[in-house]
C-alpha cells in the first residue's frame, strides 16, 4: 500500500475530547445538561449495536442519555406521540430516530415531528432546506464527519474536483452540498452514471457512499487522490466498505479504512450536534424571554 491512512478513530477521539470540555463549560455557564434522546423501534441487531454506541458516547461526553425504546409492532400513532412528547420536553436537547424503522411505519412524517433545533441528524425537511439555503442549522452527522476528516488531514477542498458516488438523503446529497459550500467542484455519480471509472478518475477527492461492497477499485482512482469510504458492509471476513481497499490504496494518496474511518466520525459529529442543539435552544429561550 502506498496511500497514507486517514485515521478516523484518532480524529474522532480528538473531536470528542474537545467536546467534553465544551460540554462542561456549557453546563457551568447555563446550568443545563444537554441530553440526547435516541429512539429505537424494534430490535434490529445492527441498530441495537449502533444505538448502544451512541448512548455510551453520549454519557462519556458528559451529556444525558435519554434513550427511548418502542416495541417492534409500534404503530405510527404511538411513535408520533413519543416524538411529540420529546419535542416538547425541555430536558431533551437532541432527538434521533434510528433508521431503518419497521415496515409498518412511514419514517418521513415521523422525522418531520422533530423540531429543527433538536434535529441532531439534520434529516428533517426544514434542516435539509436550511442546508440548501446555506442558513445556519444542524448538519447530517456522516457528511459533517467527512468534511472534518478532510480538514484534519489538510486536504484542500476549495477548487478541488470531487466525485460523490451515491445520492442518498442521509449521505450523498448533503455531503455534496457541504462540499459545494466549501467551493469544491462537485459531481454526483450514481447507478445510472456512464463510464463511472472515467468520471471518478477526474477527481481529487472521491467520496464513496453508494452502498455496494467493493465497487470502487484502483481503476476509479487518480494517482494521489484522496478516497473517503462511507460504505459499511458485514461479511464473513468482517467489516468492509464501498471501496476495494487493497487495490485502491496502491493508487490513492490518502484513504479511509473500514472500520476506523468515517464510522467513528459519525458518532463524534452526533455528539457535537447534540451540544450545538442545546446551545441553540438556550439562545432561543433567552430570545423569547427578552422579546
Ligand atoms: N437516524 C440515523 N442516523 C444515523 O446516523 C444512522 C442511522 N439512523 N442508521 C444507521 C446508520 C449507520 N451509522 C453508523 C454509525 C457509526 C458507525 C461506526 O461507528 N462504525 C465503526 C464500526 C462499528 C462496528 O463495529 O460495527 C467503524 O466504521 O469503525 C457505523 C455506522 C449511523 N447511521
Amino acid at each position: 500500500m502506498t496511500a497514507g491512512l486517514i485515521d478516523g478513530k484518532a480524529v474522532a477521539a480528538r473531536v470528542r475530547a474537545a467536546l467534553k470540555d465544551d460540554v462542561s463549560a456549557f453546563i457551568a455557564r447555563t446550568g443545563v445538561q444537554p441530553g440526547l434522546a435516541t429512539v429505537l423501534v424494534g430490535g434490529d441487531p445492527a441498530s441495537e449495536v449502533y444505538v448502544a454506541n451512541k448512548r455510551k458516547s453520549t454519557v462519556a461526553s458528559g451529556m444525558a442519555d435519554l434513550h427511548q425504546h418502542l416495541p417492534e409492532d409500534a404503530s405510527q400513532a404511538e411513535v408520533e406521540s413519543l416524538l411529540r412528547r420529546l419535542a416538547a420536553d425541555p430536558q431533551v436537547s437532541g432527538i434521533l430516530l434510528q433508521l431503518p424503522v419497521p415496515a409498518q411505519l412511514n419514517a418521513a412524517p415521523l422525522i418531520d415531528l422533530i423540531p429543527f433545533e433538536k434535529d441532531v441528524d439534520g434529516l428533517t425537511t426544514l434542516s435539509v432546506g436550511r442546508l440548501a439555503q446555506q442558513k445556519p442549522g444542524l448538519r447530517p452527522c456522516t457528511p459533517a464527519g467527512v468534511i472534518e476528516l478532510l480538514d484534519a488531514y489538510d486536504v484542500p477542498i476549495e477548487g478541488a474536483n470531487v466525485v460523490v458516488i451515491g445520492r442518498s438523503e442521509l449521505v450523498g446529497r448533503p455531503v455534496a452540498q457541504l462540499l459545494v459550500n466549501r467551493n469544491a467542484t462537485v459531481t454526483i455519480a450514481h447507478s445510472r452514471t456512464r463510464n463511472l471509472a472515467e468520471v471518478c478518475r477526474a477527481a481529487d477527492i472521491v467520496v464513496a457512499a453508494v452502498g455496494v461492497k467493493g465497487l470502487i477499485t484502483a481503476e476509479h482512482i487518480k494517482p494521489g487522490a484522496t478516497v473517503i469510504d462511507v460504505g459499511i458492509h458485514r461479511g464473513p471476513e468482517g467489516l468492509s466498505g464501498d471501496v476495494d481497499f487493497g487495490p485502491a490504496a496502491e493508487v490513492a494518496g490518502l484513504i479511509t479504512p473500514v472500520p476506523g474511518g468515517v464510522g467513528p466520525m459519525t458518532i463524534a459529529m452526533l455528539l457535537v450536534n447534540t451540544l450545538r442543539a442545546a446551545e441553540l435552544q438556550y439562545e432561543l429561550a433567552g430570545a423569547a424571554a427578552t422579546a
